[in-house]
């Protein structure tokens, strides 16, 4: 196999899913919705939420601890603002990478207001040291701190008031038992339907006051990866577009046009993906393939194809993971204008064309 230099050069992807850029965070908290009525989508998690939400309120206690995950993108941060909104409670945020030291998450647990919201993002980020110190707060609301050093140290319990945690997670699969034990509602996030992406696009050009017809609506949804992050941030792309070359007003035309442009084809895959399943069929005979052949064949860290490309490209029946490793499906031939492979299954002794095979 040969690996072609420029697949090493990074490709700024319009369509990636992943972390917001400090400008582009100002526009999405404008647009997150503060309600759980405003949060289209995710209805199992919603009613879950409604429910449980409405429970601590009446009694006047802390909700059970939140584990939120799913791809990047889906609104994990949002519903944990809503979740505090609700709850009519404080809000302290954090993420794991940031907290270091057992010192970092006892000053801010020590701060919490009665059934306050800590939202750890990232959770599965937590250093093992920061965790341990989790681990009585979250069951008993207490921690144990060291005071001094040395053979004067000694080992202090503090009281803590009620509050309830919420993690978030793009991979809840690399959460320590003990840590995924303590949550006592786990929500999983899906990816959105084109209709739920149309009413997400349809409020948020209505708060970007940008003239937007169904058509164009519905365009700009159907190419999002089912994720609203990517859906907003077409919106703002099109929008550009239909200002420049248009007379500002988002038509289907001018979606299909502005997307063309950005290189999203209609199934809402940008390059990366195309790259991905390209690699997976002409460089691999279309699988099974390891996720870290597929990663030095793309130029793209393993982690990011696990959580921000394949699980789109796998939830839409393009890819499949297998125990052997990723196999491209028919629909990803077909997507690429790539005759699949043959199947010889009636001849013995022919080696196995992965799916296609009998
Ligand atoms: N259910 C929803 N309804 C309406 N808008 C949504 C919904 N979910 C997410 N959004 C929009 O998508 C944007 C991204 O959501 P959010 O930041 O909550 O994603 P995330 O899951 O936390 O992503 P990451 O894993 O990168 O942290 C938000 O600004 C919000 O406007
Ligand atoms: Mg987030």
């Amino acid at each position: 196999m040969t690996i072609q230099t420029d697949d090493f050069m990074p490709t700024p992807r319009v369509v990636s899913a992943a972390s917001a850029s400090p400008k582009e965070e100002v526009i999405e908290r404008a647009l997150r919705p503060k309600l759980l009525d405003e949060y289209v989508g995710q209805l199992k998690v919603r009613e879950q939420l409604e429910i449980f939400i409405g429970a601590a309120r009446k009694r006047g206690e802390a909700l059970d601890h939140v584990l939120l995950f799913g791809p990047p993108g889906l609104g994990k941060t949002t519903l944990s603002h809503i979740i505090a909104q609700e709850l009519g409670v404080n809000l302290r945020q954090t993420s794991g990478p940031v907290l270091e030291k057992p010192k970092d998450l006892a000053a801010l647990l020590t701060n919490l207001e009665k059934n306050d919201v800590l939202f750890i993002d990232e959770i599965h980020r937590l250093s093992p040291v920061v965790e341990e110190i989790l681990y009585p707060a979250l069951e008993d609301y207490q921690i144990d701190i060291m005071i001094g050093e040395g053979p004067a140290a000694r080992s202090i319990k503090l009281d803590l008031q009620p509050f309830t945690l919420v993690g978030a997670t793009t991979r809840a699969g690399m959460l320590t038992n003990p840590l995924r034990d303590r949550f006592g509602i786990v929500a999983r996030l899906e990816f959105y339907t084109a209709e739920e992406l149309t009413r997400i696009v349809t409020r948020s050009a209505k708060l970007l006051n940008a003239p937007m017809d169904d058509a164009g609506a519905s365009e700009i949804a159907r190419r999002s990866r089912g994720t609203p992050r990517i859906a907003n941030r077409l919106l703002r792309r099109v929008r550009d577009y239909a200002d420049v070359k248009g007379a500002g007003h988002i038509t289907q035309e001018m979606a299909q046009k502005a997307l063309v442009m950005l290189d999203v084809d209609p199934q809402g895959f940008d390059v990366m993906d195309r790259k991905l399943l390209e690699a997976v069929i002409h460089r691999f005979d279309g699988g099974p393939v390891g996720l870290d052949n597929i990663a030095a064949s793309i130029g793209e860290e393993a982690g990011t194809i696990e959580d921000v490309i394949e699980p789109y490209l796998i939830q839409q029946g393009f890819l499949q993971r297998t125990p052997r490793g990723r196999v491209a499906t028919l629909a990803a031939y077909r997507h690429l204008g790539v005759a699949p492979p043959q199947v010889q299954a009636s001849l013995p002794g022919t080696p196995d064309v992965g799916l296609f095979g009998a």
